[in-house]
């Protein structure tokens, strides 16, 4: 298993079920001194695996571990000035720690974007454990776009199923119906 490529830390042993009674907790950033803190007032949803090129992926990982929680959820109790947006021209602002780069959470400003009102965090960095396991794997094409190579996507898609991480090549498809519900509301082919 040389090269065989990790998917990610938190589920390459296997994935671990949650406690089922995870509440929030406290997301820390990987400085040593004077560490992001980012307090979570609730439950995460739709936990997943990300293989885009956007998503912070720790050393040596092809998948981000991703989730979302509503925004008024989530503050930022401690070094707020050491964050900055990373690119402010995305749907997501990632708002990325200037010391380690951990993203510590990415916020959508546009109010008519479909998942307005949810923030993106990394789960791994509650100090807290007990958070729900991620539940499917999400651009996983977009890997090569990291280096990748083609020839391993077959191996890649097979491990993520044996891990019970269904492989989607964009978004899975409760959160593709979604998505697509909120542009036929907003163009009057569906009723609001
Ligand atoms: N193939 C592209 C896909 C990027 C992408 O669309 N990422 C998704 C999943 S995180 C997204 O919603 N991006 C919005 C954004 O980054 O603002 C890449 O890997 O860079
Ligand atoms: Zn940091
Ligand atoms: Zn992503």
């Amino acid at each position: 298993m040389a090269d065989a490529v990790h998917i990610h830390p938190a589920v390459d042993a296997g994935v671990k079920p949650g406690s089922g009674s995870f509440n929030g907790g406290t997301l820390v950033c990987k400085c040593a001194q004077d560490p992001v803190k980012v307090r979570i007032d609730s439950n995460i949803a739709y936990n997943h695996a990300c293989g885009c090129t956007k998503c912070w992926k720790p050393e040596g990982a092809a998948f981000s571990v991703v989730a979302v929680v509503p925004r008024d959820k989530l503050h930022v109790t401690a070094n707020e000035n050491k964050l900055q947006v990373v690119d402010p021209n995305a749907a997501i602002q990632r708002h990325a720690c200037k010391g380690c780069g951990v993203h510590m959470y990415g916020r959508i400003e546009n109010k008519s974007h479909p998942f307005y009102g949810f923030d993106f965090i990394h789960p791994e960095l509650f100090q807290e454990s007990g958070w729900p396991p991620p539940e499917f794997a999400a651009f996983v094409s977009s890997v090569i776009e990291s280096g990748v190579k083609p020839d391993q996507m077959a191996g890649i898609r097979s491990r993520l199923k044996e891990l019970g991480l269904e492989p989607y090549d964009c978004l899975s498809p409760p959160l593709m119906d979604a998505i697509a519900t909120h542009v036929a509301k907003a163009s009057g082919v569906l009723a609001a």
